[in-house]
């Protein structure tokens, strides 16, 4: 008998009831064995997925969701994989039975969760929503893919970027948006990377900007997840000398730099940028939040040094130390950023006014932001250096540790 087949008794008579998928379509066959007629009923598959939860799926159902999953073009991100990973546990072992993993083991410890979070759920029901899960998975990456072509793809050369050049202007697009475009190692050294063409191509300007519905969420978060041999200390040490060397390139960015965000910013890209850039323009959605202290971390980008200098030492505090979110307005009123537009009409008045800007001289520009800036280039290498040495400490704390573990297990409890 097929897989989703019922059969019922009616009388004398036996009646098959069978499910099967047509082009996004559930099909009903409802076959009597002693008559030759078959009735098909189609329903969209939304409409029957809930009578498919009692069902059970086969063996050969959970075998081919595992290959399915081995074949899916798009990576479905951590929380699914840590949902399918427990799934699967659950419906190949049952009941979480490891011992918990120390904090330091990010990875492991976040499976555990994952896979503790599922009680006594029995075997045959995980397999089920196993094979759901991932059902429901290639029909939504296909979808997604359909609905958003340009997204994370790769472009001009970069895997995390995408850059342009036009019209005087190098824009240089965050473009990682189903993770909020946070920071991974790759897109730092793109940044760099980029940054450093540009300080050597024929553009006036640089804008630097973000692809979706966040101008950056900051470092991302699962960096802390890779361990190299030498341990969570040699993963501290190259943190440290990665951030500085990529501070570094914005305090040493010889043309203006300009930051437009159209919505939120939080954590650490803000800093750099915020601190360096010759303007900031923000929509009136924006947000600039720097939650060092809430993930047991530090200021960077030499915000500890710029920001109680632009805005003052008591609001820098509930900002850097307190993790204090501002609002484009707020911010703005504080010196933080240079102008707050309407988000209807944010893209158009500020590209108007970059074009603007990209006209004028680039010898004067360049020379007159070095002179502005050139007296600031040691102290800022020092406090940048200053930064990430006490950051190094920091991302070896319990505070730290447990602050991402938090964030990265936070959805895995199913
Ligand atoms: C060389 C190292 C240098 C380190 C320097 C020090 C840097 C310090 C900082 O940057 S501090 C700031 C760190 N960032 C955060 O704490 C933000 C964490 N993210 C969030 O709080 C939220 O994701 C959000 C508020 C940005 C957005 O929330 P929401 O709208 O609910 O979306 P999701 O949470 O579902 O996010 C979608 C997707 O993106 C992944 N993601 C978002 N931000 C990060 C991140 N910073 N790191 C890793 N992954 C991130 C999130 O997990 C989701 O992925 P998924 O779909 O689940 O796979």
């Amino acid at each position: 008998m097929d897989k989703h087949s019922i059969l019922v008794c009616m009388g004398w008579e036996q009646l098959e009831i069978r499910l099967q998928k047509c082009e996004g379509w559930e099909q009903i066959e409802i076959s009597l064995p002693n008559c030759s007629s078959l009735q098909v009923i189609s329903f969209p598959v939304v409409q029957l997925h809930l009578n498919r939860t009692a069902m059970r799926a086969s063996q050969k159902d959970f075998e081919n969701a595992m290959n399915q999953v081995k074949l899916l073009k798009k990576d479905p991100g951590n929380e699914v994989k840590l949902k399918l990973y427990s799934l699967y546990k659950q419906a190949t072992e049952g009941p979480c039975n490891m011992p918990k993993p120390g904090v330091f083991d990010l990875i492991n410890k976040a499976k555990w969760d994952a896979w503790n979070a599922l009680g006594s759920l029995p075997k045959e029901t995980a397999r089920q929503n196993y094979v759901d899960l991932v059902s429901s998975l290639s029909s939504s990456l296909e979808s997604s893919s359909q609905v958003e072509p340009g997204t994370d793809r790769k472009s001009t050369g970069y895997e995390t970027l995408m850059v342009t050049s036009e019209d005087g202007i190098t824009k240089i697009m965050l473009n990682r948006p189903t993770k909020k475009n946070a920071l991974n190692v790759e897109m730092y050294h793109e940044i760099m990377h980029a940054l450093k063409a540009a300080s050597k191509d024929d553009s006036a300007i640089t804008v630097l900007t973000g692809n979706g519905d966040y101008y950056s969420s900051g470092n991302d978060l699962t960096n802390f997840t890779d361990i190299p041999p030498g341990g969570v200390e040699e993963k501290a040490k190259n943190g440290a000398v990665l951030l500085r060397e990529f501070v570094g390139c914005f305090i040493d960015f010889p043309k203006p730099l300009i930051a437009s965000g159209q919505c939120p910013a939080l954590g650490h890209l803000p800093s750099p940028s915020l601190g360096y850039s010759i303007a900031v323009y923000a929509s009136d959605r924006a947000t600039f939040h720097t939650p060092f202290s809430h993930l047991g971390q530090s200021p960077e980008g030499c915000s500890s040094y710029t920001f109680p200098k632009i805005m003052s030492p008591a609001k820098a505090t509930e900002m850097l130390v307190f993790g204090k979110k501002l609002t484009a307005g707020e911010a703005c009123a504080q010196g933080l950023v240079t102008e707050v537009f309407p988000d209807s009409t944010f893209q158009k008045e500020v590209w108007t006014r970059l074009k603007a800007f990209a006209k004028l001289p680039p010898n004067a520009m360049r020379i007159s932001k070095e002179i502005i800036r050139n007296r600031e280039k040691e102290k800022l290498h020092a406090v940048n250096a200053e930064e990430c040495s006490v950051l190094q400490g920091r991302w070896l704390s319990d505070e730290c540790m447990n602050a991402v573990v938090n964030f990265l297990s936070r959805k895995s409890k199913l």
